[in-house]
C-alpha cells in the first residue's frame, strides 16, 4: 500500500488557514480550530476526489460517496474506545439501510464486550434485512465463534463494506471469508473498491488501529516519541529546568496522547529532574502504567511515581542493580524487572510479550537516542513553542545518533502541521505504515500457480521442523526416495535434502566431486546431508556444477514429485492443504523458505503447492516422473 503523503495535503489545507488567523476574523479563528481539530482526530485525511473505479458490479458512483462517508463515520466511532480496547482493535460499525439512512452504529468498548456488529445491530432491529454494514476493520474471530459475523448474518444483513482487513496474519480473511460464505456481499476497500478517495476513507481505517498494525508488523508496541522543545531547539534550560516549555493547551493534548498509550516512558535522569506524574489529566479517560527505564537505579526515595494510587509504576533496569533500592521499591508496590542489558529492544521486546499494544516515550533526550538508534520508535510528535532559551548546554531533544551528515538525517514520512494554541505541534512517522496485503510472496502469483488458491482469501500453512503438523512437507522429513543417475541407474537417497546436496556436484570431473556425492549418500541425517553439501559449496565453489543456479528448482522438483508419489498417506497430506497457502517457515532461508517476515521467496512452497495442483488435475505436469516405485 502506498502512503499518501499529507504533506501535499497540509500545504493545501492548513497554511492557508494559519495565514488567516493572523487577522482578528472570529470566524476564521473557529475554522481553524474546528478544521485542526478535524486533522487531529483523522490526522491527514485528504479532499474527495473523482474517479473511482469499482471492481463489483453493483456499486454505483453515487453510492460510492455514501459508503466511504459511512465507513470514515465507523472508524470514527471505533477510535472512542482508544486507550481502553488495548491490546484489542479499535471496532465501529454502522449499518445503512438500502434508502442510505443510518439504522444502527455501535463500537467495542473494551476487551470482552459486546462486539461493534452486534450493538449496531440490536439498535438497527428490523431495519438491517437488506441493509449495508459498514466496519472500519475485518472483525477477528479470535475464539473461533463467529460473534460478529453471526450477528450480521443472522439480522439479514445482505452487504459488508469492510475498510482494512485484520491485522494479525492468522485472523486475516477469515471473517471476509465466511461472510461470504454466507451470501453478503463484502467490498473491501482497497481491493474491491479502488480509487485514491478509496485509498484516503482506507487510510482513515488504517489510522485508527496503527498501533496494532505496527505492533504485528515489528513484534513491538507501538511507540511515540513526544517531546515540547524551544524554537531553538532545547528541552530544557542548561539547569535542566523545564517546567513548562509548552503551553497549557499543548499540555492538555499530551494528557489525551497519554489516555490513548499503554504506557508512559522515562529514562532515570527525568526522573530525577522532574519527580514527574504521568498521568492523564484530561477528565476521565484511559490511565496509562508509568515506567522508568533507569540502569543505576540511582533514583529519589521520595517521587510522584512511587505514589501508586492512581496507576501503577514498573521500573526497569540492570540486573544486579541496587538490590536495597529494589527492595525498598517493593515496599512500596512499585514492580522491578531486571534486564541482562538495558537497552530499549529488549524492553520493548518484554512489553510486548506483556500484551502492551502502545507506548508513550516523554524521556529526554539521552534515552530517546538510544529508543530511536535501536529502531523501536514509530512517530513523533514535537510541540515547538515559540520562545527561546539559549544556552550551550541546554538538551536537546535527541542526543547522540552518531551522523555526521545532514544527508544521514532521519526524514519523516507523513509529516503533519498543526497548530495548538500559541505552539505548533509536528508529528511524522519514523517508519512507513506497514503493508496489510499478504505477507507471503506474491500471492498472485501464488494463484498462478495453483488456482486452488485464492488470492487475499487463503488460509496460510506453515510448515518447518519435521516435528511440526505438516513437518512432512520439509525436504529434511526421512522419506528415502529413488532417482536416477546420469546413467540412468536408479540409486536409493535417505531424503529429499540427500538428494538435493549432492546434486549440486554432479558430473564434475574432479574426483574430489564424486566423493563428496559418495558422503552425501552415506550421511547419517539429512542435516549432516545439508551440512557436508553447504561446506563443500563454500569452501570448494570450484566443485559446484556451473549449471547449479539454473537446475536447482528442477532438482528440487523431481525429487519432490517422487517423494509425493511413492508414499500415499504424504501424497493424501498434501492434497488435503487444497485452497491453502503452503509456507515453509524459515527464517533465514530466504530462497526455500518464506523469511522471519514473509520476505522469503518460498520457492519450497511454491513446488508443493504445484506439485498439489498437479496432482489434482488443476495444472499440467512440470515434468514426467522419473522416480521408482520404494
Ligand atoms: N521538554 C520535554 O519534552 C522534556 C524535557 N526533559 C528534560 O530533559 C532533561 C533530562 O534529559 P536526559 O538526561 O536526556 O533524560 P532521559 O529521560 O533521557 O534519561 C536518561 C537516563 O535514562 C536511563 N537509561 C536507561 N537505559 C538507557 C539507555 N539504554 N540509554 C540511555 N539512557 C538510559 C539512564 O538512567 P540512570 O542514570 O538512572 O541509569 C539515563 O541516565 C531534564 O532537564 C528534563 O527536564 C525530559 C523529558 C521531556
Ligand atoms: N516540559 C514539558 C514536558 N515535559 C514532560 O512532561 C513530564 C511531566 O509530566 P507531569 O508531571 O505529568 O505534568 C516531564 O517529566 C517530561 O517528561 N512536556 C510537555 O508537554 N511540555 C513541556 O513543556
Amino acid at each position: 500500500m502506498g502512503i499518501l503523503p499529507c504533506l501535499a495535503l497540509v500545504y493545501k489545507k492548513i497554511v492557508p488557514l494559519i495565514i488567516s488567523s493572523k487577522d482578528n476574523n472570529y470566524k476564521a479563528q473557529q475554522q481553524i480550530q474546528q478544521e485542526n481539530t478535524r486533522m487531529a482526530l483523522s490526522f491527514a485525511l485528504g479532499p474527495y476526489s473523482s474517479s473511482v473505479i469499482c471492481r463489483t458490479t453493483n456499486i454505483n458512483k453515487h453510492s460510492h460517496a455514501q459508503d466511504l462517508s459511512y465507513i470514515r463515520r465507523a472508524a470514527d466511532l471505533s477510535d472512542k474506545s482508544a486507550g481502553f480496547t488495548s491490546p484489542h482493535p479499535n471496532f465501529g460499525c454502522v449499518i445503512a439501510t438500502r434508502s442510505g439512512e443510518v439504522a444502527g452504529e455501535g463500537y467495542l468498548y473494551a476487551q470482552g464486550t459486546k462486539p461493534a456488529e452486534g450493538l449496531a445491530v440490536e439498535a438497527a432491529g428490523e431495519r438491517c434485512r437488506g441493509a449495508t454494514a459498514y466496519l472500519n476493520m475485518e472483525p477477528g474471530d479470535c475464539h473461533w465463534d463467529h460473534t460478529a459475523v453471526s450477528a450480521l448474518v443472522q439480522a439479514g444483513i445482505t452487504r459488508a463494506v469492510v475498510g482494512i482487513r485484520h491485522p494479525l496474519q492468522h485472523l486475516r480473511g477469515n471473517a471476509i471469508r465466511a461472510l461470504r460464505s454466507q451470501g453478503l456481499q463484502v467490498d473491501v476497500l482497497g481491493e474491491d473498491m479502488q480509487s485514491k478517495i478509496v485509498e484516503e476513507a482506507r487510510k482513515a481505517c488504517l489510522l485508527v488501529n496503527l498501533p496494532l498494525i505496527y505492533r504485528a508488523a515489528s513484534r513491538v508496541p507501538f511507540s511515540v516519541l513526544k517531546y515540547a522543545m524551544t524554537l531553538d531547539g532545547k528541552i530544557a534550560a542548561s539547569s535542566g529546568h523545564a517546567a513548562w516549555i509548552s503551553s497549557k493547551l499543548s499540555r492538555n493534548r499530551v494528557f489525551e496522547l497519554r489516555g490513548r498509550s499503554d504506557a508512559i516512558i522515562v529514562g532515570g535522569n527525568t526522573m530525577r529532574r522532574d519527580d514527574p506524574r504521568l498521568t492523564a489529566r484530561h477528565g476521565g479517560g484511559h490511565m496509562p502504567i508509568r515506567i522508568v527505564m533507569s540502569q543505576t537505579l540511582d533514583l529519589p526515595k521520595e517521587a510522584n511515581l512511587w505514589d501508586l494510587s492512581e496507576v501503577s509504576t514498573i521500573v526497569v533496569t540492570q540486573r544486579g542493580a541496587r538490590r536495597s533500592f529494589q527492595r525498598f521499591l517493593a515496599s512500596k508496590g512499585v514492580e522491578v524487572v531486571e534486564f541482562d542489558i538495558l537497552n530499549p529492544r529488549d524492553v520493548m521486546e518484554y512489553f510486548h510479550d506483556r500484551g502492551y499494544l502502545s507506548i508513550l516515550w516523554e524521556c529526554g533526550g539521552t534515552l530517546a537516542a538510544s529508543a530511536i538508534s535501536s529502531g523501536v520508535i514509530h512517530k513523533v510528535f514535537a510541540f515547538v513553542a515559540p520562545k527561546i532559551i539559549g544556552g550551550k548546554n541546554a538538551p536537546s531533544p535527541v542526543g547522540e545518533l552518531g551522523m555526521v551528515e545532514m544527508s544521514q538525517a532521519l526524514d519523516l514520512i507523513d509529516v503533519c502541521f498543526e497548530q495548538v494554541g500559541p505552539d505548533m505541534l509536528i508529528s511524522g512517522f519514523l517508519q512507513p505504515i506497514p503493508d496489510l496485503t499478504p505477507t507471503i510472496p506474491s500471492e498472485d502469483e501464488t494463484f498462478a500457480i495453483d488456482p486452488t488458491v485464492i488470492p487475499f482469501e487463503s488460509s496460510i500453512i506453515f510448515f518447518y521442523k519435521t516435528w511440526d503438523p505438516y513437518g512432512a512437507f520439509s525436504n529434511f522429513s526421512p522419506h528415502p526416495i529413488q532417482m536416477p543417475d546420469e546413467d540412468s541407474n536408479y540409486a536409493t537417497w535417505s531424503s529429499v535434502e540427500h538428494y538435493y546436496q549432492a546434486n549440486k556436484f554432479l558430473g564434475i570431473s574432479n574426483p574430489m566431486a564424486q566423493d563428496c556425492i559418495e558422503q552425501i549418500k552415506l550421511a547419517k541425517s539429512p542435516e549432516e546431508a545439508a551440512r557436508m553439501g553447504r561446506l563443500t559449496q563454500r569452501r570448494h565453489p570450484n566443485l559446484v556444477r556451473s549449471d547449479w543456479e539454473s537446475v536447482k528448482i528442477d532438482v528440487m522438483y523431481r525429487a519432490l514429485k517422487c517423494k509425493f508419489s511413492i508414499y500415499p498417506h504424504l501424497n493424501s497430506m498434501l492434497l488435503s492443504t487444497a485452497g491453502s497457502v503452503l509456507v515453509e517457515a524459515s527464517p533465514h532461508d530466504l530462497f526455500w523458505g518464506g523469511g522471519r517476515d514473509g520476505e522469503g521467496l518460498n520457492y519450497l512452497g511454491r513446488l508443493l503447492m504445484q506439485l498439489r495442483s498437479e496432482f489434482l488435475g488443476e495444472s499440467p505436469a512440470a515434468s514426467e516422473s522419473t522416480c521408482l516405485a520404494l
